[in-house]
C-alpha cells in the first residue's frame, strides 16, 4: 500500500486578516506557525517518516514544511520546490478583503470565484505592481506561463503535470513522500485522487495545519484517506471545527 501526505500551510498573515492571497507571498502568522510545529508533532507522534518533500515556491508553504521537517528531526530529505504547486492565481482580487468584496459584487458572485471550477476572477494587468511576471522566482518560465488569473481547472492542469512527472513515478518506487502546499492546490489534488466533480468538490474545504493521508493501491487509486490527529486518524466531525 502507498501513501502520501499532504499538508495545507499554518495560517497565513492574510488568511487572519481574510483577504484574497494567491500568488502573493505572506508569510505565517503566529497561530499557522503554532500549527506547523503541531503538524510536524503529530507526524512525530504516528511515526511518520519520509524519503523527500515537495513545495512550493510560496513562503507559507516553504516555511511550514521546514517546521514540520524540524519537528521530525528530518531536516536532511530532499526537499523539491516548484512554482506548479503555488496556490490558485487569484486574479486582480489579490489583496482584497473578503467580506469586503462579497459586499461590493455579492456573496454568489464571490463564491463562484473561491469555490467553482471554471470561473476566472478578473485578471491583472501587466503593469500591475502585483503581477509576478518580473519576480526573480519566475523568471525561468516562458512568456504566457505566470498566470494572470486561475479558475481551479487552471490549476490542476499545471498540478498534475507535476504530478505525473515528478511525483508518481517515486510513489510507485516506493519513496514516502509529504507535500506541503495550499488550499486550492490540494483541492486539485483531492479532485483528481478521488475523481470529484459537481458538489463534491465545490464544498471542499481544507483545513490548515492538518495532515491529510491518502492510502493508495498499487495503481494509485484511493483506498481511503483521512486526517491525523496526535492518536491517530481523526472522526470526521473532528476536523469541522478547523475549517
Ligand atoms: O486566498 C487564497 O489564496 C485562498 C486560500 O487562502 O483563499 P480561498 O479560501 O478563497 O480559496
Amino acid at each position: 500500500m502507498i501513501k502520501i501526505v499532504l499538508v495545507r500551510h499554518g495560517q497565513s498573515e492574510w488568511n487572519l486578516e481574510n483577504r484574497f492571497t494567491g500568488w502573493t507571498d505572506v508569510d505565517l502568522s503566529d497561530q499557522g506557525l503554532h500549527e506547523a510545529r503541531q503538524a510536524g508533532a503529530i507526524l512525530k507522534k504516528n511515526g511518520y517518516i519520509f524519503d523527500e518533500a515537495y513545495t512550493s515556491y510560496l513562503k507559507r508553504a516553504i516555511r511550514t514544511l521546514w517546521i514540520m521537517l524540524h519537528e521530525l528531526d528530518m531536516m536532511w530529505i530532499p526537499v523539491y520546490k516548484t512554482w506548479k504547486l503555488n496556490e490558485r492565481h487569484y486574479g486582480a482580487l489579490q489583496g482584497l478583503n473578503k467580506a469586503e468584496t462579497a459586499e461590493k459584487y455579492g456573496e454568489d458572485k464571490v463564491q463562484a470565484w473561491r469555490r467553482s471550477v471554471d470561473v476566472r476572477p478578473p485578471a491583472l494587468n501587466e503593469d500591475d505592481p502585483r503581477y509576478e511576471g518580473g519576480h526573480p522566482a519566475y523568471r525561468h518560465l516562458n512568456e504566457g506561463q505566470v498566470p494572470k488569473t486561475e479558475n481551479l481547472l487552471d490549476t490542476e492542469a499545471r498540478v498534475l503535470d507535476y504530478w505525473n512527472e515528478r511525483i508518481v513515478p517515486d510513489l510507485k518506487v516506493g519513496r514516502h513522500i509529504l507535500i506541503a502546499v495550499h488550499g486550492n492546490t490540494i483541492r486539485a489534488l483531492v479532485k483528481h485522487l478521488d475523481q470529484l466533480e459537481g458538489d463534491g468538490i465545490v464544498s471542499l474545504n481544507i483545513p490548515t495545519g492538518v495532515p491529510l493521508v491518502y492510502e493508495l493501491d498499487e495503481e494509485l487509486k484511493p483506498i481511503r484517506h483521512y486526517y491525523l490527529g496526535e492518536n491517530g486518524p481523526l472522526p470526521e466531525h473532528a476536523i469541522e471545527k478547523h475549517i
